[in-house]
């Protein structure tokens, strides 16, 4: 189980945003001029990143939170599925590695590996990124299969719609003023040209959520913008401002993250919440990542069943025949 980790105390800040912007998956540039660039840019970045850290004790919960995710996904599969799993947690830019991760489970020796990533809908700066430094660490014999995405996956659709009916009731009261407003971590313009399924996925995620939901107003945002590159949009921002001038009452739901840290924390609870205080939204709400959430667990546990070709009911319809042009079956074949 992989997912993008985070610093634990304040000391790691930059180190971890060196790894991060080191990654030719984020900066598509030669080595050299990408250590150069990486190194200038968590230098300037550390102090104001450091900051944000500190409100949520000195460092990311990110790890905590998958440790959690990572028990309960390993007692979900054992409890049933007729094998003996084991889930072992591997972080792309800090600790523990999926470099010592492989180690790890090297060390098991399993019959068999299933690559489970923590992003529902698939970006080459996400997933692939995390992919591609298994691959580069696995010296096991063991076959490996990887879970490309699961955007569409039902036992996920479920927890969201069940999370934002449940939210709908007892947060925002009057529902008939609301706008739900969904919001995923952005990415620049040109990853999207390149072929990167994950806007359409974000969206098609939305589109079955609100099929189950009806006819409420919603939008789906992009939040978390670094650079000076055009991202996608419209950016979370500008939509809460406009949900303000529009007076309505606002019910953020993260649908991109299946975790709490510093995206939702900071910036979702606490910067984007005064801004939309600024903005005259009157009622602000933000949905929290599924985390431990049954279905959530149950679509993880359904993608690995159907990742390792076993018997069991795998539900959604995720053809990896007809995916995107980075999907792990597809650059194998
Ligand atoms: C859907 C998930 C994510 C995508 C896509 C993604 C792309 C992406 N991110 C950056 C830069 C940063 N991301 C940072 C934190 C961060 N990003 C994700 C997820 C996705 N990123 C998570 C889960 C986290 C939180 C980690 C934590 O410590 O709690 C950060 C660090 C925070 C900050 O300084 O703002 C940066 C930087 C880029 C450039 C990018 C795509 C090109
Ligand atoms: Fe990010
Ligand atoms: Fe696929």
């Amino acid at each position: 189980m992989f997912n993008l980790g985070g610093p634990e105390k304040q000391a790691d800040v930059q180190g971890f945003l060196y790894n991060l912007f080191a990654d030719r998956r984020i900066i598509d540039l030669p080595w050299g001029i990408r250590q150069g660039l990486a190194s200038l840019i968590s230098s300037r970045r550390a102090p104001i990143a450091k900051k944000n850290y500190a409100l949520m004790g000195g460092g990311s919960p990110i790890l905590s939170e998958t440790r959690d995710q990572a028990q309960a996904l390993e007692t979900h599969l054992n409890r049933g599925a007729g094998i003996d799993a084991k889930v072992f947690i591997g972080m792309r830019y800090w600790h523990p590695f999926i470099e010592d991760c492989v180690k790890q489970i090297e060390a098991w020796k399993p019959d068999e590996v299933v690559v489970l990533p923590l992003y529902p809908q698939f970006s080459s700066t996400t997933t692939l990124s995390g992919f591609e430094a298994f691959k580069k660490a696995w010296r096991g014999k063991a076959p490996v299969k990887y879970v490309c995405c699961y955007s569409d996956n039902d036992h996920f659709i479920d927890a969201h719609v069940q999370l934002i009916r449940e939210w709908l009731k007892s947060k925002v009261g009057d529902t008939s003023n609301v706008r739900l407003l969904f919001s995923a971590h952005g990415l620049p313009e040109k990853i999207i040209k390149n072929g990167d399924p994950y806007q359409e996925q974000v969206e098609s995620s939305v589109a079955r959520i609100m099929a189950h939901l009806g006819d409420i107003d919603h939008v789906i945002c992009y939040q978390s913008r670094v650079g000076p590159l055009k991202w996608i949009g419209p950016s979370t921002d500008e939509t809460i401002q406009a949900a303000g001038r529009d007076g309505k009452a606002v019910m953020l739901i993260p649908i991109a993250f299946v975790s709490e840290h510093i995206e939702t924390l900071v910036e979702l609870d606490i910067e984007y919440a005064e801004l939309a205080e600024k903005a005259g939204v009157h009622v602000y709400r933000r949905v929290p990542a599924l985390r431990t959430n049954k279905g959530l667990i149950q679509a993880l546990g359904a993608e690995v069943m159907k990742a390792l070709g076993a018997v069991g009911p795998v539900i959604g319809d995720h053809d990896c025949a007809k995916c995107h042009k980075f999907c792990p079956k597809k650059r194998a074949a």
